[in-house]
């Protein structure tokens, strides 16, 4: 024993005299810089944080639930802890600032100019190549990629997303949430994520590589050849992803999550085989068309194939290869899926809240349905009535603003990097900008929740109103001020036009690496909404209670394992409603009286009881205690909460 325990405390010794080493020159790096900076023992990019995320979010679950973020001393050792910080961070260091730690520095920034500055500079700020491997079970992709292999992967890989894949997308959509909604009429309640995930992997099985599925309990049956279905195949990769890409495959064989393992086999093996199938297709000469037109795997087979054909002699090879293909369709699956799904999932609960901004939209669906009856359609199209959806897609922009999925934008720097950013108080005898320079290696995040719920971009932040996107300019419109649904920049039937300044909504990201599929996404949220509300109208299932329904949403999350996760399963239903777009919509005002009124605060025996419980853990407890804010802050959160005219949310019942 003892002979194990003085190289254990040696190794103790050494580790800690090289963190604080290596702390001391982070430190050093980040006075040169001239930013403000603070420090933290692990930042939530390093390895230790694999273990201070789940922690860290477990034992403050119930902190959390209060609305005042994290305890300053943990926030930046949990992995994407900005969602539940809502810019508290920035108000205290400023728009940009360095975290410390002794595995390097990051800059988080919330200064929407040099957020748009680092999304348009791509060979200045690029992705972190070891974060990056992470996300290549299946090889290099073009979300992973730098460079010139991006620019390889995304010749091929940007051609597929056109209007055939979105019409394909509006179709399916509207397909199988038929099927959805048929399902939740059967019954009283219904748990929405797991609905809305099997929609999603449905969706993007028949868009991404043309396969349709339904919802039979055939489709869950493996087919000969196959040890499963390729809805689980789909789903294991899903759920076990993190084991996926953490694991070496000879211990996920022989690790608890060995179906993790088996689903990646067969996910690999259904893909190698729809590629074998389409490539046969398309070598047989009976045209690209696959059965499924649009789907992106045949699209960028055929693309690739074109490159092939035009390749000139001697020249580098700008086709794929069977490996490559594999790659990007599983990244397109992974994009596409999970942001789409959450995106969905917040827009669910938030239409299920708020009875008001519901019969908006519904209103809204009414009306091109009414249109497209008229012109004799029965369902609506991709190409005659997508673009009528304004509120709709105003209504989507905003659920990103308030729920941003994706949270950060992470990249590196890979050579000293000038930043220009604008003093707070200008003078005329200030320069108009001030230059810092990040070093080599520095890590930057684009924190867009701090973007979204800064009042200097967005009056009033924490109010989800959809009506900001249809003003003229949505950076100044303040929401409790007017309806600005029938100005007439945006008269019913104009394709929607998000006019906010540039950097300032970053959810889609800007420039080169911004997002290929946003009309994808946006069609599949919309097809999915006309659908359901065309009819039904979402409704929080029996006993839920409201007001703890909206808190848990807007003050937890699920971390973000991919993108950001709705902190848990909320039981909805719906009822029927007959068309009944009055012509006189709810007012703004009424909506956030509305608003105000679901969120009273909640009793707190509840967090009560969870304190003690977390008693058990005694002396983590004490030290969480000794480190948490001082009661002091929490009342200065109340004023900061009273400033933003949001004291009802989230502030009330914080002294
Ligand atoms: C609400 C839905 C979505 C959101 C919020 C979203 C957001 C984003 C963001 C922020 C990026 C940039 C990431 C970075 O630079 O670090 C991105 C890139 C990307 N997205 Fe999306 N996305 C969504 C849906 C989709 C869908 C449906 C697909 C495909 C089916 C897709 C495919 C991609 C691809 C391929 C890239 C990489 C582009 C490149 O690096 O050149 N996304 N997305």
């Amino acid at each position: 024993m003892l002979s194990l325990t003085v190289p254990l405390v040696a190794l103790t010794i050494v580790v800690s005299l090289f963190r604080v080493y290596s702390l001391w020159e982070s430190r050093r790096a980040a006075r040169k810089t001239g930013l403000p900076y603070t420090y933290s023992p692990v930042h939530e990019l390093e390895t230790w944080a694999y273990l201070t995320n789940p922690l860290l979010r477990w034992m403050y679950q119930d902190y959390l639930m209060k609305g005042h973020g994290w305890p300053r001393w943990a926030r930046f050792m949990v992995k994407d802890w900005m969602y539940e910080d809502k810019g508290r961070a920035h108000e205290e260091f400023g728009d940009v600032f360095l975290v410390v730690s002794p595995a390097g520095m990051i800059c988080y920034t919330a200064d929407a100019q040099l957020a748009l500055d680092v999304c348009t500079r791509r060979k200045d700020f690029i992705k972190p190549r070891e974060k990056m491997k992470m996300i290549e079970p299946f090889g290099p992709n073009v979300v992973s990629s730098e460079g010139n292999l991006w620019r390889f992967h995304i010749r091929i890989t940007a051609p597929p997303f056109g209007d055939a894949a979105n019409r394909l997308v509006w179709v399916e959509t509207i397909r199988q949430t038929g099927f959805l909604v048929s399902s939740w009429s059967a019954s009283e309640s219904m748990a929405l994520k797991s609905d809305i995930y099997l929609l999603g992997v449905n969706v993007m099985a028949c868009a991404g590589f043309g396969r349709r599925i339904d919802w039979t309990d055939n489709s869950k049956a493996a087919p000969e050849g196959h040890e499963m279905s390729l809805v689980n195949a789909i789903f294991g990769v899903v759920l076990y992803l993190p084991y996926i890409l953490l694991l070496p495959q000879w211990l996920l064989k022989r690790s608890p999550w060995k179906v993790g393992y088996t689903a990646y086999k067969e996910f690999e093996q259904y893909m190698r085989e729809f590629i074998a199938v389409e490539k046969a297709r398309i070598a047989s000469g009976s045209g690209y068309e696959s059965k499924v037109k649009g789907n992106l795997l045949t699209a960028m087979l055929a693309t690739s194939a074109d490159e092939e054909k035009n390749l000139k002699q001697g020249a580098q090879r700008t086709s794929f290869n069977d490996d490559e293909v594999l790659g990007n369709v599983f990244m397109f699956f992974m994009a596409g899926y999970d942001t789409t799904a959450n995106t969905i999932i917040f827009a669910c609960v938030t239409l299920a809240l708020d009875e008001d901004l519901q019969e908006q939209v519904i209103g809204e669906v009414d009306r091109i349905f009414e249109e497209a009856v008229a012109e004799g359609r029965e369902e609506l199209s991709y190409t005659h009535d997508f673009p009528k959806f304004n509120y709709m897609l105003a209504f989507m922009y905003e659920v990103l603003r308030v729920y941003p999925v994706v949270l950060p934008i992470g990249r590196i720097t890979p050579s000293p990097q000038h930043i220009a950013l604008s003093p707070k108080s200008p003078s005329p005898t200030k320069p108009t900008t001030i230059t810092h320079i990040l070093p080599p290696s520095c890590g930057l995040i684009i924190n867009n929740t701090g973007i979204h719920y800064n009042p200097t971009y967005w009056p009033s932040p924490h109010l989800l109103s959809p009506s900001r996107w249809l003003s003229p300019n949505p950076n100044a419109h303040h929401p409790n001020t007017t309806n600005t649904l029938t100005t007439p920049q945006n008269p019913p039937n104009s394709p929607f036009t998000p006019r906010h300044t540039r950097g300032t909504f970053l959810t889609f990201s800007e420039g080169p690496r911004a997002c290929l599929g946003k009309r994808f996404a946006t069609a599949e949220f919309a097809a999915f909404f006309a659908t359901v509300l065309r009819r039904h109208r979402i409704k929080l299932g029996d006993g839920v209670e409201r007001d703890e329904v909206e808190r848990w949403y807007r003050c937890c999350s699920a971390g973000s394992p991919i993108t950001l996760a709705p902190p848990g399963d909320v039981v909805v239903s719906t009822e029927e409603h007959i068309q009944q777009w009055a012509n006189n919509p709810p007012s703004t005002k009424r909506r956030i009286e509305n608003y105000q009124h679901h969120c009273q605060p909640p009793n707190c025996h509840r967090h009560v009881a969870s304190y003690c419980f977390l008693s058990f853990i005694g002396a983590l407890t004490k030290l969480r205690e000794a480190l948490s804010q001082p009661a002091g802050d929490a009342e200065k959160n109340v004023a900061i909460i009273e400033e933003r005219g949001h004291a009802n949310a989230y502030g009330a019942n914080l002294s």
